[in-house]
């Protein structure tokens, strides 16, 4: 699992398909008709292929999509590209973490582990590692809400909650999936329930476009004190690591009033808020040199299928709960203190969970 930060990228080698990893048999693809190639032989011996994009910084929730796709499909391809159309103009696109030998090495102590396990029908066959001039062969569009280019766009659910905040995010996931779907042209595509409404939002595109393509949404993986795992994680540092559970803190006493009979809005999204104001109130008097400040984004009830805020839960469908808060960064620094990747910038995280549908 990545830990640490750096700025290497992947080396450009020649792309013609025949570069692997290090000790393995995995493939380092890095080229639109290198992948085509690899992959023609598969549908020809009719052996599925899964894909699981990611932009890289590698962890434990990563590693939980690709070993359910090598569990289901002969053929595993991991994506590794962060893709600046879904980075707004003043996000993190430029620190972004980029640990290119860590992730290399945990696609190559994986695909060893996947192989000793006799119950996958598959292993890592290919990292998909294409650079920006390949993604976008007709020049990169920009990050700007007006840019022009041929993007792919899910409205209305990519404008809701995370799309109001990131209102180009959406967009950007929706155009490089699809490109990453019609170069792969994988059976199965995994994603990871951490992101609920980007699910929602492939799960939209995969059925409006017609694509031929399975969604498997894989559970979140978490922190043994609950933080979802996040590439974004690094950026927080001790002090603000330690209360960034607030927000899981917040949806579960939400989850907890609606294992408990309640199932309206004000009840539940009243016990997540009262649980937010109280740890905030308590950081702030921490004072500046102890304290953590956080702003809350939004703290949503919606219907699983569209996002929709909802008033009353359907016992028939369930419900999400999501929010996202965004860590300001530490306001007095002590001497010495760890303060994240990039000097602890403001971090946005998210959450969310599923209100199951009343058996
Ligand atoms: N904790 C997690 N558990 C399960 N899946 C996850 C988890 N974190 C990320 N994923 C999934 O991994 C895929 C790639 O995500 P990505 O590379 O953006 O990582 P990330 O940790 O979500 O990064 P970021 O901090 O930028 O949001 C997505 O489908 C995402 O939902
Ligand atoms: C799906 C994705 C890889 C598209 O860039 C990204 O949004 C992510 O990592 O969740
Ligand atoms: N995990 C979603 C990618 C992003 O926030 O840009």
């Amino acid at each position: 699992m990545a830990t640490a930060c750096s700025s290497s990228s992947p080396s450009r080698g020649g792309g013609n398909g025949l570069e692997k990893l290090p000790n393995s048999s995995i493939r380092v693809l890095r080229t639109v008709p290198s992948l085509r190639r690899w992959r023609r032989p598969h549908t020809i011996d009719q052996r599925t292929v899964a894909l699981v994009p990611t932009m890289g910084a590698l962890h434990a929730g990563h590693l939980s999509l690709i070993r359910a796709a090598a569990r289901a499909n002969h053929h595993v391809v991991v994506s590794i590209y962060v893709n600046p159309a879904q980075f707004g103009v003043r996000e993190d696109l430029a620190s972004y973490p980029v640990t290119w030998e860590a992730d290399a090495a945990a696609l190559v102590k994986l695909d060893r582990e996947l192989a000793d396990d006799g119950e996958n029908l598959g292993r890592i066959s290919a990292v998909f590692v294409p650079g920006t001039g390949e993604m976008y062969p007709a020049g990169f569009p920009g990050q700007e809400v007006g840019s022009k280019g041929s993007f792919v766009t899910i409205t209305p659910v990519g404008e809701l909650l995370e799309g109001r905040t990131r209102p180009t995010f959406f967009r950007g996931v929706a155009t490089v999936c699809m490109k990453l779907f019609n170069i792969v042209q994988p059976e199965k595509v995994y994603f990871g329930q951490k992101d609920v409404q980007q699910t929602v939002v492939i799960r939209s595109l995969l059925r409006d476009f017609m694509l031929p393509i399975e969604l498997v949404v894989e559970p979140t993986t978490r922190a043994e004190d609950g933080l979802a795992l996040s590439s974004r994680n690094v950026y927080l540092g001790a002090r603000r690591r330690a209360v960034a559970t607030v927000l899981y803190r917040a949806l579960r006493a939400a989850e907890d009033a609606y294992k408990n009979g309640a199932q309206g809005r004000m009840t539940m999204l009243g016990n997540a808020n009262s649980i937010l104001r109280h740890v905030a109130h308590e950081q702030k008097a921490l004072g500046p040199d102890k304290g953590v400040r956080f702003e809350v984004d939004y703290i949503s009830l919606a219907d699983p299928d569209t996002m929709q805020e909802v008033n009353v839960v359907d016992p028939a469908k369930g419900a999400i709960l999501s929010g996202a808060i965004k860590m300001l960064p530490v306001e007095v620094p002590v001497v010495g203190e760890d303060l994240g990747h990039d000097g602890g910038p403001a971090v946005r995280l998210i959450d969310n969970i599923i209100l199951h549908p009343a058996e």
